[in-house]
């Protein structure tokens, strides 16, 4: 399919239903259209912000990435005059973060993508909801349990918030006993008819769509910024193509973080919209602290297998370099028994799982297309497993021991991958209620 240019016809929103409706179009000989629908929640008073439209702006862009990647054209036109923050987010997220689909249908100038827009406009005045109840983006696993947990010891009174929550969120929510605000997103079910018939296909950066349908969310209630459990590893790169960091988590990362935040206050004059508490952190480390939240174990989910739109497995797969590498992280900080009851099985005794463990140690392979962190944090993760007497005679334990080549232990920290570091967007009060648990 071929097409010269994608276009933004059009969105519309409906105070009354909480519906918007964002128009997509594929220009060229045989042009294809589609409609994305997401229903935001409707507050019970207050009227429409200006801002809540202003994200919408920038969602209606940022969200065209899953149509976008059905024909790739080489031209993309934004419907409307942006400031440069603005535009700088949009090529970004059609670039970068369309990396690894790029990469994977080796398409190298997707890498140069850049946004036309028909002006630059002026910065939004400013809108100031630093001091509001902040908003906490819940995707089920253990990051965001964390971030809701530290956000409510010191009193910040959190709001969870999900974007098509499924069971998993749903229970989450239930174990945390704080009432939730959702979205609902629809995907136009003309891209699974393409896909269905081969039509390109590959990741897109849904982080950032997830972001701005919360930005918009805490806008249109009236809430704080948006906290996002986004952790230090998701700023590395798999892999390097043609000069170009190809990384599979781009808009979890910080510079994304960085730009999304700066297009908010830039088109929507929100003072303080957005930013990950745990950025500072490793996965290991957060690991770490959700192994004192004893509360979730039955329900929390980090396999991606359980948030596909489609036939999505109950809970962990167990057979996935998420599940292996989340297991492998929180396996220091529990009991054996703990571990294998929140993934239904002992994973260390599978011998079958060591092939897929020698990836995450960077034996094998680049690091796979996945939410999971630093080779350097797998090593030392196994590393604390090898001095357990509980673990280390687990038989995957005892097989990756003996294949982690000796030069390899000597380059993994246990100081540097436990120790809070990197840029962030924290705010004082936040990091404040941060240090409180480190
Ligand atoms: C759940 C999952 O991992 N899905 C990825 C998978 O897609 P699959 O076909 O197996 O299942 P579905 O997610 O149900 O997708 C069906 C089709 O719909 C397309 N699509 C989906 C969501 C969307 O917003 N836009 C879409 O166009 C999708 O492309 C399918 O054709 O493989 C895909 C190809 O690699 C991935 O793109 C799917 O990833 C989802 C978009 C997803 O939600 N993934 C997150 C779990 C995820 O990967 N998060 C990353 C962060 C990525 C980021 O930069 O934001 C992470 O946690 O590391
Ligand atoms: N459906 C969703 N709705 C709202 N926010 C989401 C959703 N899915 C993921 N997120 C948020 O996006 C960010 C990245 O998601 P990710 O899946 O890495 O986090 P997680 O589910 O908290 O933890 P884990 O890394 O253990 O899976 C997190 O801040 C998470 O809260």
């Amino acid at each position: 399919m071929q097409f010269d240019v994608m276009r933004f016809p059009s969105y519309a929103y409906d105070p009354a239903t909480g519906v918007a409706t964002f128009d997509y179009l594929l220009d060229g000989a045989a042009p294809e259209a589609f409609t994305e629908t997401v229903t935001f929640p409707v507050p019970e008073a207050g009227g429409v912000p200006d801002a809540f439209h202003r994200v919408l702006d920038l969602l209606h862009v940022v969200a065209g990435v899953s149509y976008y990647k059905v024909g790739a054209p080489a031209r993309i036109e934004a419907p409307k005059a942006v400031p440069a923050e603005a535009k700088a987010l949009f090529d970004a997220v059609y670039s970068k973060g369309l990396g690894e689909y790029a990469y994977v249908n080796q398409l190298p100038y997707v890498l140069d993508l850049t946004v036309g827009v028909p002006g630059v406009s002026s910065p939004a005045a400013p809108v100031d909801n630093a001091e509001g109840r902040p908003l906490s983006a819940v995707g089920g696993g253990k990051d965001s349990i964390v971030t809701l947990e530290i956000l409510r010891t010191a009193g910040l009174d959190p709001v969870p918030f999900s974007v098509n929550p499924n069971p998993v969120i749903v229970n989450v929510n239930a174990a945390s006993g704080l009432p939730a605000l959702a979205a609902r997103r629809r995907l136009d079910p003309r891209l699974f008819e393409l896909n269905r018939a081969g039509a390109r296909n590959g990741h897109i950066p849904v982080t950032a769509i997830n972001s701005l349908i919360a930005i918009a969310t805490a806008t249109l209630h009236g809430l704080g910024p948006v906290v996002m459990s986004n952790e230090r590893s998701a700023s590395d790169p798999n892999l390097i193509w043609n000069g170009h960091p190809i990384n599979h988590q781009w808009s979890k990362g910080v510079e994304a973080e960085g730009l999304l935040r700066a297009a908010v206050t830039a088109h929507a004059g929100l003072t303080e919209p957005y930013f990950s508490l745990l950025r500072s952190l490793s996965e290991l480390h957060i690991a770490q602290l959700f192994a004192r939240f004893t509360a979730y174990d039955d329900v929390v989910t980090s396999c991606n297998k359980a948030f596909k739109l489609h036939d999505p497995t109950a809970r962990w797969c167990g057979d996935c370099p998420k599940c292996r590498f989340v297991a492998l992280a929180m396996a220091p900080s529990m009991p054996r028994e703990r571990l294998t009851r929140i993934f239904g099985r002992d994973l260390f005794a599978e011998p079958a799982q060591v092939p897929g463990y020698l990836e995450l140690l960077g034996i094998d392979a680049h690091k796979p297309f996945e939410c999971v962190g630093e080779v350097e944090e797998s090593l030392v993760a196994l590393a604390m497993l090898a001095d357990d007497p509980q673990w280390r005679d687990a038989p995957v334990v005892a097989a990756l021991r003996d294949a982690v080549p000796a030069g390899a232990w000597a380059e993994a920290s246990r100081d540097a991958v436990l120790t809070p570091g990197g840029q962030t967007f924290v705010p004082p009060a936040y990091a404040k209620a941060l240090s409180l648990v480190l």
